[in-house]
């Protein structure tokens, strides 16, 4: 049934209700306000952490859009109640708890928190084998080209060049490399055949030795208010190839996950990643 301004019905009950875990973050307040601005969303909750001093504040007025009416709550099960899909930008941990919640209530996530272990992402595959899941490192659609652009370079420069990938963000950022960091190097891994945990070198100091054909580096810079940056270096005999993508802010994250809650909404159970709610697969 769609929306009519005559029927009896109120517009909101219409509109996919979503949650904001991480309420108060950098990304929080970005993220409440994608969620208001949308078409066809509407935020119907906002949670942080027990004891976190905006607990009871209205999220509108946090995010800077005005009063919403919608109060910050450290209560996740109880606040998913009236909700379809919970948005979740806080850390591995804090993720893999929220996800036992909302496969026991039944609710759709789309998760952008970063700093995951190879067994935890399968953890989280594990435990929310009942509801789908959108996974995603950005959600910026211009890194998300890039991913495609880095597999193609990576198809035809193949073994002749070395490859390194370097990232910066801000004096603040917790995991290191970057999420976005490392599915560029597993991209580029797997384009050339290669395993990205075996081949990802994070560190080189003193009598190291010559670096290797197959190793791909993976360099971290941390200062200051950088949102975030990424270079990927294909670096051959007497040229080199730079892809390089600049966030200026962090709107375009949280507008790519306002799209992926209207995307995940009818999904089936599943884990799914920004390339398929961008159709860039
Ligand atoms: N996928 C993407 O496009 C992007 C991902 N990120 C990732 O998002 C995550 C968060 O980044 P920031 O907002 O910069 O971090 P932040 O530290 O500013 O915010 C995290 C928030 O989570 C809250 N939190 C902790 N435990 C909680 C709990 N049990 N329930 C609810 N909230 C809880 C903290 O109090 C904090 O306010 C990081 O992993 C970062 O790498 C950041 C930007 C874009
Ligand atoms: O922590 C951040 O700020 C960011 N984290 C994401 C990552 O780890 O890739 C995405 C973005 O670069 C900002």
């Amino acid at each position: 049934m769609l929306y009519s301004p005559d029927s009896n019905v109120t517009k909101e009950s219409f509109m996919l209700k979503i949650a904001v875990t991480g309420a108060a973050g950098r990304m929080g307040g970005h993220l409440i306000k994608a969620v208001t601005d949308a078409e066809g969303i509407t935020l119907a909750a906002a949670i942080e952490r027990p004891g976190h001093p905006m607990v009871g504040q209205d999220a509108g007025i946090l995010a800077g859009c005005g009063a919403l009416n919608v109060l910050i709550s450290d209560q996740l099960e109880a606040s998913l109640k009236a909700v379809d899909v919970l948005i979740d930008f806080t850390f591995p941990d804090v993720t893999l708890a929220n996800a036992e919640i909302c496969a026991k209530v039944k609710t759709n996530m789309v998760i952008g928190s970063t700093g995951f272990t190879p067994e935890q992402r399968q953890q989280l595959a594990d435990t929310t084998g009942n509801i789908a899941v959108m996974l995603a490192p950005n959600m910026s659609v211009g890194v998300n080209a890039c991913f495609k652009l880095l597999k193609e370079a990576a198809n035809i420069l193949g073994d002749g060049f070395d490859v390194e990938v370097v990232e910066l963000h801000h004096n603040k950022k917790k995991d290191s490399p970057s999420g976005t960091a490392v599915r560029m190097g597993e991209v580029v891994a797997d384009a050339l055949g290669r395993d990205y945990n075996k081949v990802a070198n994070y560190h080189r100091e003193g009598m190291c030795g010559e670096r290797t054909k197959e190793e791909i580096g993976m360099q971290t810079v941390r200062g200051g208010d950088i949102v975030g940056e990424h270079t990927v270096y294909f670096i051959g005999m007497g040229e080199r190839i730079e892809i390089t993508h600049r966030a200026m802010s962090r709107e375009m994250f949280s507008r790519g996950a306002a799209r992926a809650c209207q995307w995940i909404k009818d999904k089936a159970p599943g884990m799914y990643d920004m390339q398929d709610v961008l159709d860039l697969k």
